[in-house]
């Protein structure tokens, strides 16, 4: 029952790990990621946001090969830094790609071989066969057509449920999202060059702004989106836990006693589980370990007009994320 691998062992591949290790500690078959088995082991036993894991981690090497003991589950580990060159066993079928470094589909794609037959990006992709933001458009994906799949971003499956309840409770006209965004190891401790010259700059300095690829990821998973739909990142000097602020045209007349309402609904309903309210008063350490995809502060919501509505929504944008990573890794376990 080996069918995974994961390539990546950074925040993203970490958790999962940990997730799996909960609730399927059999299906994890090998791991890949250039750093050494001691360093991976170290950061797996220890997160300076989630604590320490909660089970016990070893990593031991036989001279030729390194594998991680997770609990008394063995599993292999590689340190290739090209896809197409790492010897995930025989039995592998799906590999969850979270390195950040393979996110278009021809990179993802090389991973493609012997009898692994799907890909799963841990992040938006521009152009991957099928970007899932379950339950927005889950029901899409198709396995037998369907082999590199994103799952979209944090953001972007915190952002999705706002969207789509409040389309189908009064229609959108136009809507526009900035998201308040932690620190990621994509930015830098101190200046240094980076393509984005605004993530070149010392991370926990400054408030910086930049894009946000969860915007392609809602425009490809949500097609009825206003075209105009767009925003911006603001990376502020925090460790873990987002905040959306949404601000939206819609076509009926609300107050935010209406909007909240249907927020609510959704909440008691369809949305149970993945989305749910924030606590009183919250502030964005309070949110840390939820693994909904977004909390709602309904305590924030404006109406700024008789049709304009602004709201805003929380998430543990590691643990919310890797949850949504690890059902869609279930599912898609047991489909292929
Ligand atoms: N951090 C978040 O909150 C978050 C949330 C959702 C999605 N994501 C996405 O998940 C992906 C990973 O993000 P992260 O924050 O976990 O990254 P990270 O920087 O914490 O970890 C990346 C890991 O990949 C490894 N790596 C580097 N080069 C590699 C290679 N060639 N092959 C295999 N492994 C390699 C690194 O050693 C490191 O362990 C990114 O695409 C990111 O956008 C991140």
């Amino acid at each position: 029952m080996n069918t995974l691998a994961l390539n990546g062992l950074g925040r993203i591949g970490r958790l999962l790990v940990r997730r799996l290790g909960a609730s399927r500690p059999g299906l994890l078959g090998a791991v890949n990621d250039p750093a050494p088995l001691e360093q991976l082991v170290h950061l797996l036993r220890y997160d300076s946001v989630h604590g320490p894991a909660d089970r016990p981690i070893e990593g031991f090497t036989d001279g030729v090969q390194d594998f991680l003991l997770l609990g008394d589950h063995r599993v292999p580990l590689f340190h290739a830094s090209d896809p197409a060159e790492i010897p995930f066993p025989a039995s592998t079928r799906l590999v969850v790609e979270a390195s950040g470094r393979f996110t278009r589909r021809a990179d993802a794609a090389r991973h493609l071989k012997a009898r692994v037959s799907h890909v799963l990006i841990s992040a938006p992709s521009p152009d991957a066969d099928y970007t899932v933001i379950d339950p927005v458009n889950g029901a899409g994906l198709d396995p037998d057509r369907h082999r590199v799949i994103s799952n979209a971003s944090c953001t972007a499956h915190a952002t999705a449920p706002m969207l789509k309840i409040l389309e189908d409770a009064f229609g959108i006209e136009h809507a526009g999202m900035s998201t308040v965004h932690v620190v990621t190891n994509d930015q830098r401790l101190l200046d240094l060059p980076h393509k984005d010259l605004r993530r070149a700059r010392a991370a926990f300095q400054s408030i910086i702004p930049t894009t946000s690829s969860a915007f392609g990821a809602l425009h490809r998973a949500m097609p009825g989106l206003p075209a105009a739909f767009d925003g911006v990142a603001l990376r502020v000097p925090t460790l873990n836990v987002n905040l959306v602020d949404l601000v939206a045209t819609l076509r009926r007349e609300v107050d935010a006693a209406a909007v909240n309402a249907s927020f609510e609904a959704a909440i008691a309903g369809p949305w149970k589980n993945l989305v749910g309210l924030a606590p009183p008063h919250a502030v964005s350490c309070d949110i840390t370990g939820r693994a909904e995809s977004v909390l709602m502060d309904l305590g924030l919501t404006m109406t700024l007009g008789p049709r304009f509505v602004k709201v805003f929504g929380w998430h543990d944008n590691e643990t919310g994320y890797a949850a949504r990573l690890g059902e869609l890794v279930v599912d898609l376990a047991g489909r292929i």
